[in-house]
């Protein structure tokens, strides 16, 4: 197995920086929206050979140096009792939200290997001809809790806030369940096979630096306490987390994901040794080569060639972005960092 991006995440020297980018299984590619014509989103899911399939598209396609697991963070709510859809070019959407602290009796303790089986043998497939390592992953409690209240998504978290600061009791158990099943669905990964784990925490940057500290920050740390012993590195990711980069490094993950709003030389002199993940914004994949050159190189530069560094976007990568700009990246930061 390609071993590049695991050593880079555990902060050793690579022989040159490992790539891969978020979502970059999905609608930019035409392979996957065909399969994407015969299958929703949850159903490929629900076909491991197929989740396998669409999971292997961009190691093939693209050369990246890791795969990650097809699926989506919302994969374990339905096993949690949620009825849920995921809305085209909106996100997903719940139908029986938690609106009131006696909405958590709905709650059900997560298991793995009774609700998400096809989750665990898409793993097993993929360890069978997989060349590099295959990362595994699960939304936060954060971000997850800001779907099950809001119903969907939001852009000023007004009703997640408003329920975590009025009833702060519910929210904290609220946070605990979610917690405790992302703790069982991550580890059931790493059994069934996963290299490497990563925590999407996506919102968690619209909360102040207090707030999170109060409401969120115990939970990622017991979150990451649970994950440790796994034996696998485990990468803490969030966006417009600029005011929240050390408070999140001090909850845990091996690895700190970066997004594009927050300049990489001063996530890298805040970070000290921990390695780093980011942070091309996914908008430049869009723009003439040599201005994608002269961002990834921007990207580069600001990592001044220390170890402990995995190249990646900002954020998921976007429908329509040009598949083989994509691929040219790829081929660049390889080229670039040789050593
Ligand atoms: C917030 C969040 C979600 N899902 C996810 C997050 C955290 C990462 C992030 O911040 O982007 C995580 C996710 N979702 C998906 C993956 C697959 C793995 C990969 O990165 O390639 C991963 C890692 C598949 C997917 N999940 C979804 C798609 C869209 C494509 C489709 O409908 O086929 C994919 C490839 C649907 C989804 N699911 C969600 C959204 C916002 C959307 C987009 C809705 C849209 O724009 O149509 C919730």
């Amino acid at each position: 197995m390609n071993e590049v991006f695991l050593k880079a995440a555990r902060g050793e020297t690579t022989p040159y920086t490992p790539v891969w980018f978020m979502r970059q299984a999905g609608r930019y590619q035409p392979e996957y929206r065909k399969i994407r014509e015969r299958y929703t989103l949850p159903e490929i899911v629900r076909h491991p050979e197929v989740t396998a399939e669409v999971t292997k598209l961009p190691v093939a396609q693209l050369g990246v140096d890791a795969a990650i697991l097809f699926a989506d963070i919302t994969t374990p709510l339905y096993g949690m009792g949620f009825d849920l859809d995921i809305v085209e070019g909106k996100g997903p959407v719940i139908h029986n939200p938690i609106r009131t602290p006696k909405d958590l009796h709905r709650l059900q303790p997560f298991d793995p290997k009774a609700h998400t089986p096809f989750v665990l043998e898409a793993i097993r497939l993929l360890k069978e001809d997989l060349e590099v390592p295959l990362i595994g992953f699960a939304g936060a409690p954060f971000t997850l809790a800001s779907y099950l209240i809001e119903g969907g998504p939001t852009r000023n978290f007004v009703r997640v806030k408003a329920f975590m600061y009025a009833e702060e009791e519910a929210w904290h158990q609220l946070m605990r369940a979610l917690t405790e099943a992302m703790i069982a669905y991550l580890t059931a990964q790493v059994h069934a096979g996963a290299d490497a784990v990563q925590v999407f925490d996506s919102w968690v940057g619209h909360l102040t630096a207090s707030d999170y500290r109060r409401y969120v920050k115990p939970h990622m740390q017991r979150l990451f306490a649970g994950l440790s012993g796994l034996g696998v590195p485990t990468i803490h990711f969030g966006t417009r987390t600029m005011h929240l980069l050390e408070e999140m490094q001090a909850a845990g993950g091996q690895v700190i994901g970066v997004d594009h709003t927050t300049p990489f030389d001063w996530a890298r002199a805040r970070l000290g040794a921990t390695p780093v993940q980011g942070n091309l914004d996914p908008a430049v994949l869009f723009a003439p080569w040599p201005v994608v050159e002269r961002e990834v190189l921007r990207v580069l530069e600001a990592n001044a060639g220390r170890a402990g560094h995995i190249f990646n976007l900002g954020h998921g990568i976007l429908p329509g972005t040009p598949v083989e700009t994509v691929q040219r990246v790829v081929a660049f930061v390889h080229e670039r960092t040789q050593r």
